[in-house]
């Protein structure tokens, strides 16, 4: 006979487990319904038991009671800008300015291809595997503290999926809300008499700054991780792709159009397809952003003014907004 902590323990892992296929993964293996009846028990059980419950616990999504405002966070490395590109010239002329800084005269640099997600950047830590804070990126050197908010996003794990977590982990990634998730939320606030959000940007920068997180947790808001601040007690993969399938396997969500190209030309190619695919997505983008893989090059090349020399977005031409 296992005992409550034994029993409380296992329904933990296994929530963990089913979360992190349905999210992350993107590859459920049981029904909603059957997850459903396994976080009602491990609820049952932790009222029964208040205090084996744990901060990390899957039950504790949402804290209690709103916030009178938010406390500042100080990023112990600044959260930069990119530099834009709208033109398949100055796409090339950041790459020759690249290569002239590295030395480099062929044309096989490879970058690492994202699509750029149309949210709010935010800052994840977690300290020894387990969900301490979470900020908003701000002016870029100090945020918000919207850890209480950050906790309700489901996608986002309260206890990295390791045996052995790196004492500190800071994970950066966008903040996002489906447009299928925005219309739904506008229609409810519609049929409520509340106020309606303009686009699924403002939808989730608005729901992130709720101070009461019960609101927050109603919000249909996704994440996507995009790269890494502080890592300390664990060494990272030398490219900026490996620490992405990393922390992918460590149970953090990254966007699945993620790609590697190796040139100028595929890169150009992945721009155009991601332009291709723009509507279909169920998510906006505003372009892309195009990344130099190797971690060495991105160090050897550093930052000019605020912005990354190793980095640039790449930006569809502004949509003709439909106004109906
Ligand atoms: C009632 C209910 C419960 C869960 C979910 C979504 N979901 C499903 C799983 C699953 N199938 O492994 C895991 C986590 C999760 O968040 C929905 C949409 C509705």
């Amino acid at each position: 006979q296992q005992s409550i902590e034994q029993q409380l323990e296992q329904l933990r892992q296994q929530l963990r487990h089913y979360e992190y296929q349905y999210h992350v993964l993107d590859k459920p293996t049981i029904p909603d319904a059957e997850y459903d009846r396994l976080m009602n028990q491990l609820k049952t059980l932790e009222q029964q038991y208040p205090e084996l419950i744990s901060a990390d616990s899957p039950t504790q999504r949402v804290g209690a009671k709103p916030l009178a405002s938010f406390a500042q966070v100080r990023h112990e490395i600044p959260m930069l800008s990119l530099d834009n590109a709208f033109s398949d010239q100055e796409f090339y002329a950041f790459v020759k300015r690249i290569q002239e800084r590295l030395g480099y005269g062929n044309d096989d640099l490879t970058f690492c291809c994202e699509p750029k997600l149309d949210g709010l950047a935010v800052s994840i830590l977690y300290e020894n595997g387990i969900l301490s804070q979470g900020a908003t990126r701000g002016d870029g050197s100090t945020g918000e503290d919207i850890t209480l908010n950050i906790r309700t996003i489901r996608n986002i794990p309260l206890q990295l999926l390791t045996d052995n977590p790196p004492a500190r982990l800071e994970v950066r990634g966008e903040v996002f809300m489906s447009q299928a998730g925005f219309e739904q939320l506008n229609e409810r606030a519609l049929a409520r008499g509340e106020k309606t959000f303009a686009n699924p940007r403002n939808a989730a920068a608005g729901s992130l700054r709720q101070l009461d997180p019960k609101i927050t947790r109603q919000r249909p808001l996704v994440f996507n991780a995009y790269g890494i601040g502080i890592a300390e007690g664990v060494v990272l993969p030398d490219t900026h792709f490996a620490r992405l399938q990393w922390l992918k396997q460590i149970g953090i969500p990254i966007n699945q159009e993620i790609e590697l190209c190796r040139g100028t030309e595929q890169v150009l190619e992945f721009y155009r397809q991601m332009g291709q695919k723009r509507d279909g997505l169920g998510y906006d983008i505003d372009g892309t952003v195009l990344k130099i893989n190797e971690i060495a090059l991105q160090q050897q090349l550093g930052f000019v003014s605020k912005a990354p020399r190793w980095a640039i977005a790449y930006k569809f031409p502004a949509q003709e907004q439909l106004t109906i």
